[in-house]
């Protein structure tokens, strides 16, 4: 069972979750302009050799993304572009098809991670996650589900990051996702809410390949909000020990 945890942006913190034993470790760069993030660099190097690191580029240039994968050399590219507004599935995923297939060819040994947007929970359907894995499977290494907003039609894309889907604290459809890993040729990773309280849950309903988690496993604020780019290392300890307990074999059969 893998585990990934983000959103990781310091040396410290990876040390602490290294010492935990998580598999993926989960940094962002949150803009093109400021890509070349220090933090962030000391944090993969960290990691290597201990566990894998992901990096998320809140961007899809792809020279930029070339920069940005020549600089940090992590594990994995993580992308997570919505791909979808809810029925439809978005013209730029051509751009984005275009660009997982440079990589693969530029960076042979850097692994891609590609995010299938799923409706909530009790709306999978209205969001057309299995033809979109169908379209990425060939050009990706791990597929992770994630929870898309459904916005009223007509309105604007009301993910928490504009044209991304992912950190909503919501679950996901587990139907489809659980439809999704039977089906897919490569690993799948469950997103999309996950904290302590529902990962086993979560692993007995889907059977994934893996647990990711952002937002249950943040530190929150005195109005108890999660805040961005903070752990809380309470937590993540035990959504790391609830994940490996419903991935044991049952000790009685
Ligand atoms: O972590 C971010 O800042 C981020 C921003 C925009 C899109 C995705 C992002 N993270 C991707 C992840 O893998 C999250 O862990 C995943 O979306 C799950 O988030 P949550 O529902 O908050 O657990």
């Amino acid at each position: 069972m893998i585990v990934q945890i983000y959103e990781i942006q310091t040396p410290e913190e990876t040390e602490t979750l290294v010492s935990m034993g998580v598999d993926h470790i989960g940094s962002v760069l949150t803009s093109e302009s400021g890509w070349r993030d220090a933090g962030v660099k000391a944090a993969v190097d960290a990691s290597r050799g201990r566990a894998r690191h992901s990096i998320i580029p809140l961007f899809n240039t792809p020279e930029t993304v070339f920069r940005v994968l020549d600089h940090y050399q992590p594990e994995y590219v993580h992308f997570c572009d919505a791909l979808s507004d809810g029925p439809g599935i978005l013209p730029e995923c051509r751009n984005m098809i275009l660009l997982q297939e440079q990589i693969r060819r530029r960076y042979p040994n850097v692994g891609i991670i590609r995010a299938i947007p799923v409706g909530p929970s009790g709306r999978g359907g209205a969001v057309p996650s299995l033809a979109l894995a169908e379209m990425f499977a060939p050009i990706s290494d791990i597929f992770l589900t994630d929870t898309l907003v459904l916005a009223p039609s007509g309105s604007q894309d009301r993910q928490p990051v504009k044209g991304f889907v992912g950190i909503t604290g919501r679950t996901c459809d587990w139907c489809v996702a659980k439809a999704l890993a039977a089906w897919s040729p490569i690993p799948v990773i469950l997103a999309g809410g996950l904290s302590p309280e529902n990962v086993h849950e979560a692993v007995l309903a889907v059977r994934p390949a893996g647990v990711d988690s952002c937002t249950g496993t943040n530190a929150l604020d005195a109005k108890g909000r999660p805040i961005r780019f903070r752990k809380d290392m309470a937590r993540v300890r035990r959504f790391i020990d609830e994940a490996r307990r419903a991935a044991a074999p049952d000790p009685i059969s």
